[in-house]
């Protein structure tokens, strides 16, 4: 695979805009590999548009962006390197999660010998082996989100973006995802991480950073942002509302 240093993902200038509205606004990125970044920002902030710039759904007004090396510009190239858990997974209503997924191997291009064992592991693990033949169209909001990170987890990319991993999901799939995740990026994926679901992010982020009006006003490590809290014994929530607040500290 083509590499640029140690970077999973870099962006220079990014930017989009809708009409007059400037969603996403000169983001920088520098996210090393095999780490976790938790992409934290109000509703609105742009933390979607950006996603969608790099993982090349599309395309941005100015700036550029390269993931596991590959320029954003290179759509067919870069789709082989990276796994995206959007807010509504693309599931077929009427395939079986085990269809879906073998489908999404197919297209991924995973080894066919490995993709049949490699599915049921990871269904077994988010606890669906039992019901991997019922139609997707009879599931949850929790069992679809977590056919869609399996989905996005399949073809181990280089790099996965995860929105809302562990929404809707009861506190026992809640710790498995995070715990899929950490193990993931153990075995050399790097993780883009967006959550309103705090606790998740700091359990999980090495590096946090928040976008607030398309802007990325502060970026450090989970610790260090609480140590910028009043007391500097606060939370991740403490942080982010201080430097999301009109007027507060950035
Ligand atoms: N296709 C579009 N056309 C016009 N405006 C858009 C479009 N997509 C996003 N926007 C605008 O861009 C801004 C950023 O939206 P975006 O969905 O990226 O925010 P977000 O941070 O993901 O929010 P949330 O946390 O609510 O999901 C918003 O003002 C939104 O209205």
């Amino acid at each position: 695979m083509e590499t640029s240093g140690s970077a999973a993902i870099t962006a220079t200038g990014l930017t989009k805009r809708f009409g007059e509205t400037v969603a996403v606004d000169g983001v920088d990125l520098d996210i090393p590999r095999e780490t976790v970044y938790g992409f934290l920002g109000p509703n609105g902030a742009g933390k979607t548009t950006t996603i969608e710039m790099l993982t090349t759904l599309t395309p941005p007004t100015s700036g550029t962006a390269r993931v596991a090396g590959v320029s954003i510009e290179n759509r067919d190239q870069l789709k082989q390197h990276i796994g995206y858990l959007p807010h509504d997974p693309p599931v077929y209503e009427s395939f079986t999660a085990r269809e879906q997924l073998a489908y999404a191997a197919d297209i991924r291009q995973v080894d066919p010998d490995r993709a049949d064992e490699r599915i049921d592991a990871m269904l077994e693990r988010v606890d669906l082996l039992g019901d991997a033949n019922d139609r997707i169209g009879t599931y949850s909001q929790g069992m679809r989100r977590k056919v869609g990170l399996v989905q996005a987890l399949l073809h181990d990319p280089d790099v996965v973006f995860l929105d809302e991993p562990t929404s809707g999901l009861d506190p026992r799939s809640s710790r498995t995802v995070i715990e899929l995740i950490n193990e993931q990026v153990e075995t050399g994926t790097t993780a883009f991480l967006s959550s309103h679901i705090l606790p998740v992010v700091e359990e999980l982020a090495d590096t946090v950073g928040v976008l607030y009006r398309g802007r990325l006003v502060a970026e450090d490590s989970p610790e260090r942002l609480v140590e910028r809290t009043e007391e500097g014994t606060g939370t991740l929530e403490e942080a982010f509302l201080d430097i999301t607040t009109e007027g507060g500290p950035a």
